[in-house]
């Protein structure tokens, strides 16, 4: 749903803006002014507020007979209940039901409050009896019958007034706007009831409604009410927006809603007000209630209210008694379907529309807006998917976050996230609305709904923050003739063991042009060195985390710090597994390889061998004809360390172009980042353009401040930074992560709003990856959901010796046979690190720590990655609780379970949907997205149905209860008349 103004809500309502702003503000919604605009799901609750309470309250909402009714509206929903008389006319609706006058009460019997009813409530969904109108008659017969408060919210006071009927008042109209809530099933249930009706009569005078007699308090029935305003539940239900108010009845009217022109046809029954198809909106049945009134001469007429009438009508008709209608019948309500005036007692009032068509009233009041024709249109083009009716797009671009979820999905396209579940299933994927989709599942909803989804990376969702900034991150500013040539920033890759960490050092302590050996006292996260080749100084930045892990992590991230690779291969081991990986990976970047063939002082060592062996991976030696640079060296010994150097900065030379703007504002990236307890945030960055200056406003990751100190990789104070150079920076005011972009801004405050606009991005991703996080406590839901069927676990003790032993125990755990079972991704001894939580993050796993914690920051990795670690020191508390949660994975076992059954009293075809079931609700619930087998005869006809459409009226509807009509769809149109849908659900059954 679109934004809504306040003010239109209250018309809407029936209410002044003040009474909204009041309501909002008591739901903790703090709204302006009453031309405010309210987002969906404010509006929502909102209307369940108003509407909601006239529900419950129903009963006792009703006008309190002496209330004057100030404001129709507002009252309605606080006035007391009303004498019972006025429950009546109660129409669901919210509207404020003028005070129910006192005469109401006369009408005890009908009693609307009589009836348990209490639930009077008119609320919509639920189906409720209650107001209808029509109903009343009908229902008054029925117990349902009493709901009370529709007649209330139907009428409006100046109605009563001219009715001159006090009581009528209770129907404060729901109101006179159109959109009125809708009452869900009742309004028109008595409409429904309408078909009841023609059931045995129907309990006539019993109820106490006030208004005279109508049996039944409802709305629609009351005869004595006023008219009520188009609100009247009764009879024509809530008030829908159309519904026309009463106004004066007129004459001729047939009270009842005068001749429906409804399809529905069901005319032939006797009361029984034709069901309307229920999607069709014109086709409304009509409103028994009116019926009733038809008779109840007085009621008859009430039938005043325009729209109404036609309730009256129909229900009427039929019972009479019931409706004792009389009373109301149909009554002066105006809106509703109730009577028109004239019309009252007759039934079929103006040309007004069946039971589930459009409330009686004269065409003229009924008319419709443009819009609101419109916004009916769509709805009835609005393609169905699952049984959902959502309005489709129109190849429309929405942009969505990666991993969006449906919920946010339902803002974009203001659907309700649960209709998207139900698309989602009838897709054949179980999702709930706040799990975060893949890309495909995005697309492919937006593909269903014909919705071009673009999926946003992060990196171009902060593309788009900076652009917002008019800054650009990422390219030199200005032409080729401001660029610089830069010093290459390298990576030391390469399989476990080969010499990577002692090269580096052996680099470190090699800077030819210092001499100096040893000078270097500080790990920052890289460093640069200086060597000569060819006479000229040059310099190299090498990032001093060995291991393509970095390298891959930084990329992962969308950061490309790496200009070449050095990889290390120990010539007395050859090319390994790992050697391999760093291959690809180093490939998969586009940067080039050289090669250090390490140990070769180490007996045996084969260097040949090892160019031999690359060969096969594509990395050919310029002595054999390639173009890779292979080198042999000792680390250890700090044999030919320059050769190696010299052949990075050829190879640099050769491959690359290496330049960069230093007359720019400086960028880069954060290499290493930790908090310093003196000194603070401490983080290492490596600049890639630009110049960074002490006292450059900074933005890094979500972290921002102004460069306080630089410090180079000896611990020495530098005052700028130039391209390729690492740099320590202090002052930021929290610590970024390593990959983490940074870049200088004009001023301190675009440094803070680039930072908490990061930041904020980032909570709302980690709430969405927390929301899938696989637990011990969320197993069950994601094996419900099929998910998954195994419990993958990963490792980590003190000790080998007990982590074997978990292991041992835990995979003995009798999980039910084959169902489920528990799956070991991964052990070891140690600290929980980094890498343990990326294996958990990618196989789904949940870590066991066995007297070990995650070493440094890596709990709130865990976190951020959505990876749950759980800490145990004694082994049978682990196995227990592995056990439970094991135990709970089994899948469940599902029995049907009868929900309730329906008897199609007519079939509607409707244009590109099918044919409808215009039903009776004979036992049970008929809900939405049920199960469903029609039967004929006793015999089974189509099994495997679902319930894909349910209506009341011109409403959807969730489930519709006992007596109540409704239109069904089930997707299979060889449905008739006599035929019973049957519906049913499939429970999970607890296992023993
Ligand atoms: N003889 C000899 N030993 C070396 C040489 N380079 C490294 N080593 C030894 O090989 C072992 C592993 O060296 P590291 O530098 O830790 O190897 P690495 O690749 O960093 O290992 P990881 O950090 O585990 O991946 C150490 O004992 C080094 O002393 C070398 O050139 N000659």
């Amino acid at each position: 749903m679109a934004k809504v103004r306040v003010y239109e809500l209250a018309k809407e309502f029936g209410v002044e803006s003040k009474v909204v702003l009041a309501k909002l503000n008591e739901m903790g919604e703090f709204v302006r002014s009453a031309s405010s605009t309210i987002e969906a799901p404010v509006v929502r609750r909102l209307k369940e507020a108003f509407n909601g309470p006239a529900e419950k309250k129903g009963g006792d909402r009703r006008p309190r007979p002496s209330e004057p009714r100030p404001r129709p509206r507002a009252e309605s929903q606080s006035s007391s209940p009303a004498p019972s008389g006025e429950s009546n006319g109660a129409a669901p609706r919210p509207g404020p039901r003028p005070g129910p006058k006192p005469a109401a009460r006369s009408g005890p019997s009908m009693g609307g409050a009589p009836k348990p009813g209490p639930k009077p409530g008119p609320r919509p969904g639920a189906g409720a009896p209650a107001p209808k109108p029509g109903p009343q008659g009908q229902s008054g017969p029925k117990p349902g019958g009493n709901r009370p408060e529709r007649g209330e919210r139907g009428e409006r006071p100046e109605r009563a007034e001219r009715s001159g009927r006090p009581e009528s008042g209770k129907g404060p109209r729901p109101g006179p706007r159109p959109a009125g809530p809708r009452p869900g099933n009742n309004p028109f249930a008595s409409t429904a009831t309408g078909m009841g009706a023609p059931k045995p009569a129907p309990r006539p005078g019993p109820r106490p409604g006030p208004q005279g007699g109508q049996g039944a308090p409802r709305p629609g029935g009351g005869s004595d009410r006023a008219p009520r305003p188009g609100g009247a539940p009764g009879a024509g239900g809530p008030p829908r927006p159309q519904a026309p108010r009463p106004q004066a009845p007129r004459p001729g009217a047939p009270g009842a809603g005068g001749p429906r022109p409804s399809p529905a046809s069901m005319g032939p029954r006797p009361g029984g007000p034709r069901p309307s198809p229920m999607n069709m909106p014109s086709s409304r049945p009509t409103p028994p209630g009116g019926a009733g009134g038809g008779r109840g001469g007085a009621g008859g007429r009430s039938g005043g209210r325009p729209g109404g009438g036609r309730g009256g009508p129909v229900g009427a008709g039929p019972r009479t008694g019931g409706g004792g209608g009389g009373a109301g019948g149909g009554g002066p309500r105006p809106g509703g379907f109730g009577g028109r005036p004239g019309g009252g007692g007759r039934g079929r009032g103006g040309g007004t529309a069946g039971a589930f068509g459009r409330p009686g009233g004269r065409p003229g009041r009924a008319r419709k807006s443009k819009k609101q024709r419109r916004q009916e249109f769509n709805d009835m083009q609005a393609p169905s998917f699952g049984g959902v009716k959502i309005p489709s797009g129109n190849g429309q671009t929405i942009r969505l976050s990666r991993g969006a979820s449906l919920s946010d999905f339902g803002d974009k396209i203001d659907v309700n996230p649960a209709s998207l579940v139900q698309v989602m299933m009838h897709l054949g994927e179980m999702v709930t609305a706040t799990q975060s989709l893949p890309d495909e599942t995005l697309q492919l909803l937006g593909e269903e709904l014909k919705y071009n989804v673009e999926v946003v990376s992060p990196e171009d969702e902060d593309r788009e923050l900076l652009e917002s900034f008019s800054i650009e991150f990422g390219e030199n500013e200005g032409g080729e003739e401001s660029l610089r040539p830069r010093p290459p920033v390298v990576t030391v890759m390469g399989h476990v063991d080969h010499g990577k960490t002692r090269l580096l050092d052996a680099i470190r302590n090699t800077n030819v042009v210092s001499g100096e050996a040893g000078g270097i006292t500080q790990h920052i996260g890289a460093y640069q060195v200086a060597t000569e080749v060819d006479g000229e100084e040059r310099k190299i930045t090498f990032i001093d985390t060995p291991g393509h892990e970095a390298f891959t992590a930084m990329r992962a991230r969308g950061a490309q710090a790496t200009d070449i690779a050095v990889l290390v291969v120990a010539a007395d081991d050859g090319v390994k597994p790992q050697t391999a990986e760093a291959i690809d990976h180093a490939k998969a970047a586009d940067v080039p390889i050289v090669v250090a063939v390490n140990k070769i002082d180490v007996e045996g060592a084969d260097p040949q061998k090892v160019r031999a062996q690359l060969t096969e991976y594509g990395l050919v030696a310029e002595e054999y004809g390639g173009d890779v640079q292979f080198v042999d060296i000792s680390a250890k010994q700090g044999t030919n360390i320059d050769g190696l150097l010299e052949a990075v900065v050829l190879t640099s030379d050769a491959a690359l172009d290496l330049r960069a703007n230093p007359y720019q504002d400086a960028q880069g990236l954060a290499i290493e980042a930790f908090l310093d307890r003196g000194r603070g945030s401490t983080a290492t960055v490596l600049v890639q353009r630009g110049t960074l200056r002490v006292g450059d406003s900074i933005v890094c990751g979500d972290a921002y401040g102004r460069v306080r100190a630089m410090l180079d990789e000896n611990g020495e104070n530098v005052e700028e930074a130039e391209p390729s150079r690492p740099v320590q920076v202090l002052g930021l005011t929290n610590v970024p992560s390593a990959g983490d972009s940074f870049l200088v801004v004009k001023d301190d405050r675009v440094a803070r709003q680039i930072a908490q606009q990061r930041e904020a991005r980032e909570r709302f991703a980690q709430q969405a990856r927390a929301s899938r996080r696989v637990t011990m406590q969320n197993w069950q839901d994601a094996l419900k959901e099929g998910e998954r069927s195994e419990l993958s676990l990963l490792l980590k003790g003190d000790m080998s010796g007990s982590v074997e032993a978990l292991e041992e125990s835990l995979l003995k755990i009798d999980a039910g046979g084959d169902e489920v079972g528990i799956r070991i991704v991964g052990r070891g001894v140690g600290a929980i690190t980094q890498n343990d939580i990326n294996l958990a993050a990618t196989s789904d796993a949940i870590i066991i720590g066995f007297n070990v914690r995650p070493e440094g920051k890596n709990s709130e990795l865990a976190d951020r990655m959505g990876v749950e670690i759980r800490y145990y020191s004694v082994i049978y508390q682990a196995i227990e609780e592995v056990e439970a949660a094991v135990k709970g994975l089994l899948k469940p076992i599902y029995e049907e379970v009868q929900l309730g059954s329906a008897e199609i009293r007519e079939v509607f075809k409707v244009p590109r949907i099918g044919n409808i079931a215009g039903s009776i609700v004979r036992d049970g619930i008929i809900r939405r997205n049920a199960k469903a087998r029609l039967i004929r005869d006793g015999v089974v006809i189509s099994d495997n149905l679902t319930v894909e459409s349910l209506r009341r009226f011109k409403d959807d509807a969730t489930e519709v209860r006992e007596g109540y009509e409704c239109g069904i769809g089930v997707g299979y149109n060889d449905i008739r008349i006599g035929d019973v849908i049957e519906t049913f659900e499939m429970q999970e059954k607890p296992r023993d």
